[in-house]
């Protein structure tokens, strides 16, 4: 991006380019955004206005909505986004239902969507589709194959697609990058004010992208691309990194120019990064050289569980806080998943650590759709009383229960002052009269889904088969085929909360591993308060409490008694529930956590992928295990490996990869490997040598001089030089006390009583003239959380 930025206003200030005829495309609108701002500082507010600036698909959107008409398309058409697509696309798969339910088939509306998508990413419509399908490169001359019928479907569907969007003037996110190429293509003078396209993430462009370059540079021909083939990781989105190389046979005379120094990592850091992208032997050879020195090796360490792991890097950010004096905050720490189900775990020892946590362009575990919705059942089955439990999950999956009918159900409910579930067990059962628009027809699957989890639950069934039940009653993994697009991903959160359950069950909760994490290293470690955590949830959820009316049936008679008798004691099921929600952030109406409003700062964790184009300080990648990194759901493992390598690049200053020897799979207990791709690192160089410091699970501490580098990468003052002053500021008023009182707050506030606090500071007072005195009259330390407090035996000169 600097690249960019860079040239733009070179461009702009030295040859006097007009920046109205500067076209800068970024992949991200973040991307975007960060560029208009470093440019304004360069070339000013109103020279930013006048460049055309975005992504392909805003630049097309800007241009179509204009020249429309000189492609056939009217010029007031609707952007149509993912999800709208997709409604469409479920209604026109509906009439190929039976065709496909003869032949055995399935076919979802996601899928659909997405090998159109990723025709229209080739500039293919659906007549190329169909013939694409039907005949086959392998042979020449190409020859004519049978395809198949799943094929055949995707087929019809997609030209009825094409024809349904033309009629209601609609494009989809595809069909900007279509007809921008068409127009640009088509009609060069649209893009006659072109002198300069300037184009960044090359390496993650389409082939609709690329083409869309091409064209736009028709007249100048003056095209700056930036792009890292390394760094190459969208594949599964139709990115073409064969674009690097077209590039250079379409404009014959560029010049490629290796952009090899970097900037922003320590030598240790690439050292190791390299070791594991040089291992795919097709790659593009380049060298990458820090401006910066070795600093710390990156760390490689083994833990004996997910939640040791978690435990384990909580504890590292907390102690490296420490342990830098002030000079890294939380901000300066990421996490960096695979996946994002992997989150899990490590929320929650962030969070029982009292580390405030985000996570980037995403939710936080507990806070997704999947696991809430599946939460929202288990509080029904267990307390019927939960409205918004109930009113979540009425109509998921899809039961054709509106708004209205649940508006309806409710009122109910109030007026015979019963909980919602019972009038419609009520309704279901002809007891209660139904309401309008009639319910009973629709809600039977939900009532026996409820009965019988009922009946798990009252057998005391451990809660992750209590899950497993659910999900087969509801058949939620249907549902979330149907209507998520991303619904692996949001199963593997599903089979995640499956582990959360066993963990509970079996014990294995954050309390019991950190009690053994603090016998071994011998200290303690301070907790959040969980039962304010858990009175505020009670605080919530009284709002929502109606009055605990009974029906006078039978059957509802003997349910009440046994739900009476469960009501006070702690059940599987309960323990589970109480486990999830404490393990759900309190926030306030400004996304602040309550307990640490004072706090800004927070660790960020996301997945690999988001963190494309990002850096941080601190960068943590946990779980490089078999079956992760690379991921079992990925076919290409090169790009997997490229992955891992953008991840460790993120890093400036440190860099620590772990992994678990055994970990849950869908709740169960299963035994892991080291990834191959660090295997290897470990394998081709000598200890002695290793880009990657194994089982050492610490960074180094104060006064390590390597430390020192991360000062300079991130051009810091270091801890060392902020308290050296404050402690000469404060010697005149403390020099004839015994006491020394240092209100290092809030920079050390988060010391941790077993972090050996005279440690920390010794190597500073060292520097201070009588700070051998004062370390030799057996310092003692200790932290109230407010203050740090030496006493030394007889007053102290620092001068
Ligand atoms: N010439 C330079 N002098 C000093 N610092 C620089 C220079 N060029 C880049 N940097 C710094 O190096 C870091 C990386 O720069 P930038 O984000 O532009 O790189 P990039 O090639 O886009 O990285 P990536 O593709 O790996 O995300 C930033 O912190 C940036 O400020």
């Amino acid at each position: 991006m600097k690249v960019l930025t860079t040239r733009v206003a070179h461009l702009i200030l030295h040859h006097n380019i007009s920046p109205s005829s500067i076209c800068a495309v970024t992949f991200t609108n973040k991307a975007a955004k960060e560029m208009r701002e470093r440019l304004k500082k360069l070339i000013g507010k109103d020279g930013v206005a006048q460049l055309k600036m975005g992504t392909f698909h805003a630049l097309c959107a800007k241009f179509l909505r204009v020249y429309a008409e000189l492609i056939g398309l009217a010029g007031n058409f609707t952007v149509c986004d993912a999800d709208e697509s997709k409604k469409i696309l479920r209604k026109l798969l509906e009439p190929h239902k039976e065709f496909l339910a003869e032949r055995n088939l399935t076919l979802k509306e996601a899928t659909v969507a997405t090998l159109i998508s990723q025709a229209k990413a080739k500039g293919h419509n659906a007549a190329d589709y169909l013939y694409d399908i039907t005949h086959t490169y392998k042979v020449h001359p190409v020859a004519v194959v049978k395809p198949d019928d799943i094929k055949l479907v995707v087929a019809e569907i997609f030209k009825e697609y094409e024809q349904l969007l033309r009629h209601t003037n609609c494009l989809d996110f595809d069909d900007l990058l279509v007809f921008g190429v068409q127009l640009f293509r088509e009609h060069s003078r649209v893009v006659s004010w072109c002198r300069h396209v300037l184009v960044d993430e090359f390496q993650d462009t389409n082939i609709m992208q690329y083409d869309l370059m091409k064209y736009l540079a028709t007249a100048h021909e003056c095209v700056t691309i930036v792009g890292d083939p390394d760094q190459s990781i969208y594949g599964w989105r139709s990115a073409e990194v064969k674009n690097l190389g077209k590039m250079q046979d379409d404009f014959y005379e560029t010049r490629q120019i290796l952009l090899e120094q970097n900037y922003r990592s320590t030598g240790s850091i690439l050292s190791a990064s390299i070791a594991i992208v040089s291992q795919d032997k097709r790659r593009i050879v380049k060298r990458l050289l820090s401006t910066h020195s070795k600093g710390v090796t990156p760390l490689l360490d083994e833990h004996s569980s997910e939640l040791d792991q978690a435990i384990n890097i909580a504890t590292e950010i907390k102690r490296i806080v420490a342990y830098t004096g002030g000079m890294l905050g939380y901000n300066d720490f990421v996490i960096l998943l695979r996946f994002n189900a992997l989150s899990r775990t490590l929320e929650q020892a962030l969070q029982k650590s009292g580390i405030p946590c985000r996570v980037l362009a995403g939710h936080k575990f507990f806070e997704r759709l999947e696991i809430k919705d599946l939460l929202a059942y288990l509080q029904v089955v267990d307390n019927p009383k939960f409205i918004p439990a109930f009113s979540r999950i009425i109509n998921v999956p899809g039961r054709g229960i509106g708004e209205k009918t649940l508006k309806g159900v409710l009122a109910k409910a109030t007026a015979m002052k019963l909980t919602p579930m019972e009038v419609i067990e009520g309704i279901y059962d002809g007891e209660i009269s139904d309401i309008k628009p009639p319910v009973k027809r629709k809600v039977g699957s939900f009532v026996k889904a409820i009965r019988t989890l009922r009946k798990l639950d009252n057998d005391d069934t451990p809660p992750p088969e209590l899950i497993r039940r659910l999900i087969d009653l509801v058949q939620y993994e249907d549902h979330l085929k149907k209507t998520q697009q991303d619904w692996e991903t949001r199963w593997e959160n599903v089979q995640e909360l499956i582990n959360f359950a066993s963990e509970v069950e079996t014990d294995m909760s954050f309390d019991r591993v950190m009690e053994d994490l603090e016998k071994r290293v011998g200290g303690e470690v301070d907790w959040q308060d969980e039962g304010r955590a858990l009175e505020e949830m009670e605080l919530d959820e009284v709002g929502f409490v109606v009055d605990d009316g009974r029906t006078k049936g039978k059957d509802k008679g003997k349910e009440k008694a046994q739900s009476e008798k469960r009501d006070n004691v702690t059940t599987p099921l309960r323990a589970f529930l109480e486990a999830s929600m404490l393990s759900t952030d309190v926030e306030d109406q400004n996304g602040e956590s309550k307990d640490i409003k004072e706090v800004k700062e927070k660790v960020t964790i996301a997945t690999c992928h988001a963190a494309k184009g990002l850096e941080w300080p601190v960068v943590f990648v946990p779980s490089v295990e078999k079956g992760i990194f690379p991921f079992s759901r990925s076919e290409d493992v090169d790009e997997e490996r490229r992955l891992l390598y953008v991840a460790c690049t993120r890093a400036q200053g440190l860099l620590a990869l772990s992994y678990c020897s055994e970990r849950m799979v869908a709740g169960e207990k299963k035994a892991t490997e080291l990834s191959h791709f660090i295997l290897r690192v470990l394998k081709e160089a000598p200890v002695s040598v290793s880009p990657l410091s194994v089982n050492y699970t610490k960074f180094p501490e104060t006064g390590d001089t390597r430390l020192n580098t991360i000062d300079r990468v991130l051009s810091r003052p270091s801890h060392l030089n902020w308290i050296i002053p404050r402690l000469l500021n404060w010697r005149k008023s403390f020099a004839d006390r015994p006491r020394l009182k240092l209100m290092l707050r809030p920079r050390l506030k988060n010391i941790n009583a077993n972090y050996k606090l005279p440690q920390i500071l010794s190597p500073v007072l060292s520097q201070l003239k009588d700070g051998n005195a004062l370390r030799r009259s057996s310092l003692k330390a200790r932290s109230s959380g407010q203050a740090i407090c030496f006493k030394s035996p007889s007053p102290i000169n620092l001068l």
